[in-house]
């Protein structure tokens, strides 16, 4: 998978995404009403878990990442710190995301595992403008081109979801080294129904909001 093949897709004829707002942007990473819950930490997209996953030896980045409220901009805030991404990310990054999505199946299981049926029998495409790798780019004649790694891990585990749910009743952390977050072993993930956050959780969600509501409006004061 990580050296899956370039391919185009005629876009009439697969499911894409690019927006969360989409009726199937919910598969995308950066989709919000998917969160996660690990280690007592509620972590609000299968992007922030991907990126966290980038960082076992910098705790501190990682918890920069996983508290932010915009998967976008925790992804921002962490560039600084790519080049002392995990060395071995090229090898282990396609596994991390296969496990990433698995977790956000086993913690959202009615809402993501109905989305995915959704899709049918389609090829499944991240409509992206500047990834190939992980989605396909728009090209001539109405198609899309690229690796679409995420697309193809998302029909893998589609299949899966059909034929075999119970590989996902249990998610086992990733064979490889340090795969931890915030300085914890991370541990196998079971199923259960879609996430509720405990009252902790909902206290802290509820102050970063606000803070950042009051961030906002004071901005709003300065312009
Ligand atoms: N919405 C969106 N904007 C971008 O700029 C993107 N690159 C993506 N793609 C998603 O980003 C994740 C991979 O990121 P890196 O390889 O660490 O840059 C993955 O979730 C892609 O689906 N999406």
């Amino acid at each position: 998978m990580a050296h899956a093949e370039f391919r185009s897709y005629q876009r009439d004829q697969v499911v894409s995404f690019r927006k969360t707002t989409e009726d199937f942007g919910g598969l995308s990473n950066m989709a919000p009403g998917f969160p996660i819950a690990m280690l007592g930490h509620l972590i609000r997209t299968s992007e922030a878990l991907y990126q966290a996953c980038r960082f076992p030896h910098m705790p501190d980045v990682q918890r920069m990442v996983i508290v932010e409220t915009s998967p976008m901009t925790a992804k921002m805030k962490s560039k600084p710190y790519r080049k002392d991404t995990r060395p071995d990310w090229e090898d282990v990054r396609v596994p991390v995301m296969r496990w990433c999505l698995r977790v956000k199946l086993a913690q959202n299981w009615e809402t993501f595992s109905a989305l995915l049926m959704a899709t049918g029998d389609r090829p499944i495409v991240e409509d992206s403008r500047k990834d190939d790798y992980w989605g396909a780019k728009a090209a001539e004649d109405d198609l899309l081109a690229g690796r679409n790694v995420l697309g193809r891990l998302l029909m893998e585990l589609r299949e899966i979801v059909r034929s075999d749910p119970d590989r996902i009743a249990e998610v086992l952390p990733l064979d490889i080294p340090q795969f931890v977050l915030l300085g914890h072993q991370i541990p196998t993930i079971k199923r259960k129904m879609n996430v509720v956050p405990n009252q902790a959780q909902v206290r802290e969600l509820t102050h970063s909001a606000a803070k950042k509501s009051a961030r906002k409006s004071k901005q709003d004061v300065l312009l």
